[in-house]
């Protein structure tokens, strides 16, 4: 599913229109049909609905769900805020189709008339402003999304709730806080991103008609998702030996932290790879031994605990490294990272603090054969662009696809919604996972999950998009079948859940 800002929307729509030959007033009775018949189910119960339309094609989307709520025997009243000169075009012939059928408009509405009539409906239909939002919410339309907001009536938006910008970077100011949001064709970039997905509530997106083509020169961010995984993983082959699925390398772990490479191992082996060897200090060997029966060892001469010793031919057979976790930011283990990264061309993940490590050399990694990828959350992403983490959270899309395209790596931005950047500008978001994989230690296991991936036989964006998207879908469906709660989910539940996730995608 392709996720767009408005500027593409509306090149989507024109190229739909024009190459398409669908008339913008068909694709508006789509959008407007499409919600009523799911608004028709959804409050069956419901009698009344006040549909509130601006002057734009959002209205005009209003305007095709009021005649339908009237057809289905809804009571149904649109509370038009423009005057009747604003409303033309495509909206002003839908608009006449719902007066053709004795539709009643109430025009040039004032919000106190509005809020002295809501008492007598069951929902609201919001169909004041679409992805045509510009700037700072006029005065005329403010008292109206202050009333919808404070109003204890359920609030629907149509495409997005009004005021809400559909692109990030863009400073919001008031905006509709929806019940549910029926997203016409395609989810807008704000509804992944922590700043805007608030607002729309619960979400579907209504398809409308528009051709797949219509995508190809027009977007390039996608959700990935369940039908993303089932056509890109691979199968295993009946064939196969140990060999075919990857000999992967977890190196990390100074002696005060066993645990994190031990996640990261399990998380790869329990994630399909075939052979495992851990890389980390001595003392660590017998604690990581007892918990992760398969993995092999490489021992990395150490200092106080500390890994020092730069052994990078030991790592060249492998066919794919996960570097950082749990490995300390001492300026001699910094070191032997940098010179296994320079040294090495081969798939590698680079994770906590392998990322401070890698940040003085990031000049010198572009010119590769092979992809490295980064997996920072928030606060490490700024330590490595110098954003703060406020100006990334505002556009955490244009800043991963500058960094990545800059130093020629793949970005895994991590965080409620995770976003997954190629060094060619491709980006997709996962938004599986919930608040329990706010915890330590979940990070590890995505590292594992990622190495696995990268080493099994599908592209390198695949890999990627799988591994992020089963690792949120294990924390989800171990609180779903009543394994976990959100509080009590640890990592470790994360890798255990992977059994049941695979075992499910696999009979899709
Ligand atoms: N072919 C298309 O473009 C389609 C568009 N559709 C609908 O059309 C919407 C986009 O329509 P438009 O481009 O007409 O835009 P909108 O309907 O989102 O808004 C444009 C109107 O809002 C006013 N406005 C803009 N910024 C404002 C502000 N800060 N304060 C107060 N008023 C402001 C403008 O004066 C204009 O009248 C989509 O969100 C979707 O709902 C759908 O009908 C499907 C087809
Ligand atoms: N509220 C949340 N909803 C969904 N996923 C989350 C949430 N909080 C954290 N995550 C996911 O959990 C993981 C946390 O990684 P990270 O912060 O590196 O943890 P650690 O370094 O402790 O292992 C990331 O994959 C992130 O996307
Ligand atoms: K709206």
């Amino acid at each position: 599913m392709y996720i767009v800002t408005a500027e593409e929307m509306y090149e989507i729509d024109r190229y739909a229109i024009e190459h398409g030959g669908i008339d913008g007033r068909i694709l508006m009775e789509n959008a407007g049909r499409a919600i009523a018949e799911r608004l028709i189910k959804q409050e069956a119960g419901s009698q009344a609905a006040a549909v509130i339309v601006g002057s734009g094609n959002n209205g005009g989307d209003g305007f095709v769900i009021a005649r339908y709520l009237l057809q289905s025997g809804f009571r149904v009243k649109v509370y038009q805020l423009a005057s009747n000169q604003k409303i033309t075009g495509d909206a002003l012939y839908h608009k006449q189709l719902f007066i053709n059928q004795q539709g009643l408009i109430e025009d040039n509405v004032d919000a106190e008339m509005l809020q002295d009539d809501l008492p007598n409906y069951h929902f609201v239909v919001d169909a004041i402003l679409g992805i045509g939002v510009k700037g700072e919410i006029r005065s005329s339309i403010r008292p109206f999304i202050d009333l919808l907001n404070k109003s204890d009536k359920k609030v629907i938006s149509v495409d997005i709730p009004s005021g809400l910008p559909a692109n990030e970077g863009i400073d919001k100011d008031i905006a509709v806080k929806a019940d549910f949001t029926y997203v016409v064709e395609s989810p807008k970039q704000s509804l992944f991103t922590e700043w805007g997905a608030p607002y729309y509530g619960e979400w579907e997106v209504v398809p409308i008609g528009i051709p797949e083509q219509a995508y190809s020169n027009h977007s390039s961010l996608k959700r990935w998702g369940k039908q993303a995984f089932v056509s890109t993983f691979p199968k295993r082959d009946t064939y196969s030996h140990k060999g075919s699925h990857g000999k992967g390398a977890v190196i990390g772990g100074q002696r005060t932290m066993p645990g994190s490479v031990t996640l990261t191992a399990s998380a790869a082996l329990k994630s399909g790879a075939g052979l495992l060897t851990i890389a980390t200090v001595e003392d660590n060997i017998p604690i990581i031994a007892s918990k992760c029966t398969e993995a092999m060892y490489q021992v990395l001469e150490d200092r106080d605990g500390v890994i020092t010793k730069n052994h990078t031919d030991l790592f060249k057979a492998f066919d794919g490294l996960a570097i950082g976790m749990g490995m300390g930011r001492d300026e001699v283990t910094a070191n032997f990272s940098q010179k296994l990264i320079q040294a090495l061309d081969m798939p590698m993940v680079i994770d906590a603090d392998g990322l401070h490590h890698l940040k003085p050399i990031l000049n010198t990694v572009s010119e590769r054969n092979h992809p490295i990828i980064i997996t920072p959350h928030f606060g490490e992403m700024a330590m490595l662009t110098g954003y703060t983490i406020d100006e990334m959270k505002r556009k955490p899309f244009s800043i991963a696809k500058e960094f990545a395209d800059q130093y020629q790596l793949y970005v895994v931005l991590k965080g409620k919604f995770t976003i997954i950047t190629s060094p060619y500008g491709d980006q997709i978001v996962n938004d599986t996972g919930n608040a329990g994989l706010a915890k330590g230690g979940t990070g590890d296991v995505l590292s594992g999950i990622l190495l696995a991936m990268i080493m099994q036989n599908q592209s390198t964006m695949a890999a990627l998009g799988n591994a992020c998207y089963i690792h949120g879908l294990s924390a989800e469906m171990r609180v779903k079948s009543g394994e976990n709660t959100e509080i009590d989910l640890l990592a470790s539940d994360v890798i255990d859940g992977l059994s049941n996730v695979f075992r499910t995608l696999s009979d899709v």
